[in-house]
């Protein structure tokens, strides 16, 4: 079990340095169209599935309340916390409409969608970034493997960051990495460097 657990860490480390020398310029991207919003008076909406609802909750916290400095909260909503939302539009309608249906009542134009998939290919995620181009939504969308449903349906505004993996639980760590790299940019284009 030892070595297994070795490898895991050598796996992770192996998917963070590919993914540094690909994912970068998208994620300098992503930070420009959301702070862009920011900016603007807009907020950011963010929705994912297992372990990409704690990735959504755990980078809307981290606006709501404080990265790594003290600053103003800043404006963002998980979709994946309100329980009774959730369970009542996946009892009534479907959930595959858990999250569209609150981006419908949620979105403004020039608010931003982080959509987190893994696979790219969640009903519910797809649906999600299809309800925000509606509301005339800009989408940054964290992917992996081979970007799925959700590669296929963003615009030249959107941006996608897919790690280069096609395993689940490598891509949700870069994920993470990924989400803190961002809560840096918007931090230091915001209130500047330290
Ligand atoms: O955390 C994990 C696996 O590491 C799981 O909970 C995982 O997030 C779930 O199976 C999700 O439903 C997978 O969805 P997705 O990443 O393909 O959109
Ligand atoms: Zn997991």
């Amino acid at each position: 079990m030892l070595e297994r657990i070795i490898g895991h860490f050598g796996a992770s480390i192996e998917t963070k340095m590919l993914s540094a020398e690909e994912l970068p310029a998208y994620i300098e991207q992503a930070g420009q169209v959301m702070v862009q919003s920011l900016l603007s008076g807009g907020k950011i909406l963010s929705c994912g599935n297992g372990g990409s609802a704690g990735d959504s909750q755990h980078f809307s916290s981290e606006l709501l309340n404080r990265f790594e400095r003290e600053r103003p909260s800043l404006p963002a909503i998980a979709l994946t916390t309100d329980s009774s939302t959730v369970t009542s539009i996946a009892n009534d309608y479907s959930y595959n409409e858990v999250f569209s249906k609150q981006i419908r009542a949620l979105g403004n134009p020039g608010d931003v969608l982080l959509a987190i998939s893994t696979s790219g290919n969640s009903a519910n995620v797809i649906q999600a970034i299809q309800a925000a181009h509606e509301r005339e939504m800009t989408v940054v969308a964290l992917t992996g493997k081979n970007g799925g449903g959700m590669a296929s349906l963003l615009t030249a505004d959107d941006v996608e960051i897919r790690v280069p993996s096609d395993i689940t639980a490598r891509i949700q760590e870069v994920h993470l990495l990924v989400i803190h790299c961002l809560c840096d940019f918007i931090d230091c284009a915001l209130f500047g460097e330290e």
